[in-house]
């Protein structure tokens, strides 16, 4: 029923979609040629199974709509953009649950950086680690300036380390020497700190979302041709190394998280979490 529904469709209705079917997203459409796609998985947009599925599904329903060029990523959540992979995923699961977890991740991430749409992150709050990733996996990224908000990759503060594609990703982004520092001191930035290394490319004062959609709609009136083959040219190396070694990654995924120190480890996180 819901693959029936053209985008145009489901963001018409998206009040008779959430009383059926829970899709933890919103799709609106504030111009012809832009989409956007508001996480929303109350309370911190926490990446489950469910969530990084239901994202990659709706990206590739806009995908299909030939008129849309540009796709918003946002949140329903002013004070958080996304708190990154959902840990309770990976307290004591079972392995089966665990690789297909992580298989959605992968492929969350292969959708987004790959796409033939224009993507612009519109961070209105806190993104760390997975929703670093959500962010960087974007063309551009406007960031609201308040300076309590932090992103980054802190997964060593969990003692954990980020796979290498995301790694990458983040060499790929502000370069190898701030990634080392960034990485190895787990760090969460500030917008403007954010703004100097290029992990993000604006912060703004007022409405963040305001400015998403007119760099979005800025986009919209580049060529495709040149967007695309842009695309493929920057982001091709990264998703065939990937896309080369899917399985090795989840071997190194599951093998790490299932490992009782970690388990240990975990535990530990989510009780400090929900102590807080
Ligand atoms: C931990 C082991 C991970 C192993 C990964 C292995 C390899 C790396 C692979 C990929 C890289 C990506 C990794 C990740 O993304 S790991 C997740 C990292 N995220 C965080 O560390 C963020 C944790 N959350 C926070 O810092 C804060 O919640 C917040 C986002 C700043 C918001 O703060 P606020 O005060 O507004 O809310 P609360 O802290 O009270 O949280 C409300 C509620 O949500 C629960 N929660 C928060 N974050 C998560 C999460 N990531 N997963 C699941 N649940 C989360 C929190 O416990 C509270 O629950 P409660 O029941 O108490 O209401």
């Amino acid at each position: 029923m819901l693959s029936r529904l053209s985008p145009r469709l489901l963001s018409s209705s998206p009040r008779l979609l959430s009383s059926s079917i829970r899709t933890l997203v919103n799709v609106t459409y504030p111009s012809p040629s832009v989409a956007v796609l508001e996480l929303d998985r109350p309370p911190v947009n926490s990446l489950s199974l469910e969530m990084a599925t239901s994202i990659t599904s709706h990206i590739k329903q806009i995908e299909s709509d030939p008129q849309i060029r540009s796709l918003i990523l946002t949140s329903s959540n002013p004070k958080i953009f996304s708190a990154g992979l959902d840990i309770t995923e990976m307290s004591r699961p079972s392995k089966t649950r665990l690789s297909t977890f992580w298989r959605s991740i992968q492929s969350l991430f292969l959708t987004l950086y790959s796409t033939r749409l224009s993507t612009i992150s519109c961070i209105t709050g806190h993104s760390p680690a997975g929703g670093c990733l959500l962010s960087m996996s974007c063309d551009y990224r406007v960031m609201s300036r308040n300076p309590k908000l932090g992103i980054g990759l802190n997964e060593t503060r969990l003692g954990i380390a980020a796979p290498f594609w995301l790694k990458d990703l983040f060499v790929k982004t502000v370069g190898y020497r701030e990634a080392e520092l960034g990485l190895s001191r787990g760090k969460l930035y500030s917008p403007e700190e954010a703004l100097k290394i290029g992990l993000v490319d604006e912060i703004v004062d007022g409405e963040v979302y305001d400015v998403a959609v007119e760099r979005a709609e800025e986009y919209a009136e580049i060529p495709e041709k040149g967007i695309v083959a842009t695309k493929r040219m920057c982001r091709g190396e990264l998703v065939r190394d990937l896309e080369g070694k899917i399985e090795e990654d989840v071997g190194w995924f599951t093998d790490f998280i299932l490992e009782e120190g970690t388990q240990k480890g975990i535990e530990g996180y989510l009780k400090s979490l929900s102590k807080k």
